[in-house]
């Protein structure tokens, strides 16, 4: 089996969730794919770092991050299984006050081309304050790539950037 048949496979086993749900927009829905239990996954985790950097082999940059919590184990996946030397970042939702201050974690993105990642975006809002916070700390975000897209491409590319995804809703026929 491939690495994207078996990824999707244990998404399906895994983490779809079948009910009413509030999600992070306010919108509701009839389901929920809780990446979490996949991208923090023993057997999953490097699936998901080796998918992620094969669908994003022809852009080029340097380090990989998103807007914690979700892109965190994504970007360390793809830090540990990516074939090219990569850093990861933590984008805070909000800026601390203490210590250095800083809202973007790790080493330093500023002057980078970077890659923005989720685990899944439905309305684009979580990866675009990432990419908004990363502009603002003077790296180049490439593009957008998460795991499962619900919806979020024409928002992302409307805000002038590429966005690709390793599943839709449809792979897992939600
Ligand atoms: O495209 P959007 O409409 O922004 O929705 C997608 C976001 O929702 C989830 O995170 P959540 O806000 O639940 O927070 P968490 O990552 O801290 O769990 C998910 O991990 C994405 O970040
Ligand atoms: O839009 C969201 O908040 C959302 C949808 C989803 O399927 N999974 C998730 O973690 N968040």
């Amino acid at each position: 089996m491939s690495d994207r048949d078996e990824l999707l496979a244990l998404i399906d086993e895994l983490a779809v969730v079948r009910g009413r749900v509030v999600l992070s927009s306010g919108r509701e829905a009839d389901y929920y794919v809780d990446l979490r239990r996949v991208t923090l996954h023993h057997r999953a985790a490097p699936l998901v770092g080796r998918v992620m950097a094969e669908l994003t082999a022809d852009w080029d940059y340097s380090a990989v991050g998103g807007l914690t919590l979700g892109a965190d184990p994504v970007a360390t996946a793809m830090l540990h299984h990516s074939p090219r030397p990569l850093d990861a970042f933590v984008v805070r939702k909000a800026g601390k006050a203490h210590g250095l201050q800083r809202r973007i974690e790790g080493p330093d993105v500023a002057g980078r081309r970077v890659l923005a990642v989720e685990d899944t975006s439905t309305t684009g809002g979580s990866v675009l304050t990432a990419v908004d916070a990363l502009r603002e700390a003077g790296a180049d975000p490439v593009g957008v790539a998460v795991i499962v897209d619900r919806g979020a491409g024409d928002a992302v590319r409307d805000a002038g950037y590429e966005y690709r995804a390793a599943f839709t809703s449809k792979d897992l026929q939600l």
